[in-house]
């Protein structure tokens, strides 16, 4: 009896170390890790399929071109500027054996609502279809809410928010005629739970997620059409150096090293994983950060406690000058 409580003792303790072992290691949920190893692959599953990106003239959003061009789907490229989109256009090329006419590059403010009725007109013509709609572009915050102005929150939301429900609303009804499509939306990680000096951007992700989780629920006579929202931690792109501060025209003080965040095609990699395999949520970051969102969900007092002691570390580097992250473990400077 004694000899069984122990082996039944020490094959849990294995388990337990094992997990962890596991888990100090991961970088993205489980369910993606799974589809990663064992799932369908990219390759096989976007091959040919017509996918509208946003954002995609810089970090995540042009990572995603040239993987999903050499997956071999076919790309609408969209962000403001046409010469940008030209050049990420111009490597997907060089990078796949898609041809010129496989690529349509479609310039696109997501603040200008009242051009998003023709915009989509016009990427429905290109291809005849969109099967994905990859909803990427937008900006995120860095400053106390106590010093920012109500324009900037106002622009964070007619970005991030409104924008991207505007562009939903459009392609949606394509999709539920055909039956079929997926819409994939970038969130973050602070769309589940906030961060300090980000108030705004972390409202304008918790309201994405809220409408996509509702979207999704409303769409289940819809089995075919993919409502999927992306929650990733840092990752290598421009986002801090195009965020917004406290005034809407006033840019970024100090631009941070990049070194502590995920690898952008690691990233990519990972989220085009989950599109193949229609996963609905996907979380997707190094340690520590991935670790602390499972505290978040399972144990929320203890993750206040932490919260609160990192989220005033990150405060005081801010107001020392030194980057509220990159600078996270170094001694903030004394004026
Ligand atoms: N990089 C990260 O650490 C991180 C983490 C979580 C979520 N995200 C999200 O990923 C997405 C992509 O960001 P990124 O990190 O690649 O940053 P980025 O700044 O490199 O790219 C943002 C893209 O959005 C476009 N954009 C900005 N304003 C626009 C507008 N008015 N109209 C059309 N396009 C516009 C930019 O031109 C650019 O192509 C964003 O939604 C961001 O919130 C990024």
């Amino acid at each position: 009896m004694e000899c069984c409580i122990v082996s039944a003792l020490c094959g849990f303790a294995l388990f337990f170390v094992l997990f962890l072992f596991l888990w100090f290691f991961a970088d993205a949920d489980f369910t993606l890790l799974k589809a990663n190893l064992f799932g369908q692959s990219p390759e096989n599953k976007l091959k040919g399929l017509v996918v509208w990106v946003t954002g995609a003239s810089s970090g995540i959003g042009e990572e995603l071109s040239y993987q999903l061009a050499q997956c071999g789907s076919r790309l609408i490229l969209s962000a403001r500027r046409q010469d940008e989109l030209n050049r990420v256009k111009h490597r997907c090329l060089e990078r796949s054996s898609l041809k010129d006419e496989d690529i349509f590059v479609l310039p696109l403010d997501l603040l200008e609502r009242t051009s998003h009725e023709e915009k989509t007109r016009n990427a429905l013509q290109q291809f005849g279809r969109i099967d994905v709609l990859i909803n990427n572009g937008g900006r995120s915050q860095r400053s106390l809410c106590l010093e920012t102005s109500m324009d900037v929150y106002q622009a964070l939301m007619e970005l991030n928010f409104l924008g991207t429900v505007s562009i939903t609303k459009l392609v949606l009804p394509h999709m539920t005629q055909r039956g079929t499509g997926s819409v994939v939306t970038i969130s973050s990680v602070v769309g589940l739970a906030g961060a300090p000096l980000s108030t705004g951007y972390c409202a304008s992700k918790h309201a994405l997620q809220g409408f996509f989780n509702s979207l999704r629920c409303e769409l289940a006579d819809y089995p075919e059409i993919l409502i999927s929202t992306v929650c990733p931690g840092p990752v290598k792109s421009q986002i801090i150096n195009n965020a917004f501060t406290e005034e809407l025209d006033k840019p970024i003080a100090t631009v941070p090293s990049q070194e502590h965040k995920m690898p952008t095609s690691r990233c990519v990699r990972l989220m085009l994983v989950g599109i193949a395999n229609n996963i609905k949520e996907m979380w997707i970051s190094q340690q520590p950060v991935l670790g602390f969102y499972y505290i978040w969900q399972y144990t929320p007092t203890f993750a206040w406690y932490v919260s609160n002691l990192l989220g005033k570390k990150r405060v005081q580097n801010f107001k020392a000058g030194v980057d509220a992250d990159s600078a996270y473990f170094t001694k903030p400077k004394t004026s």
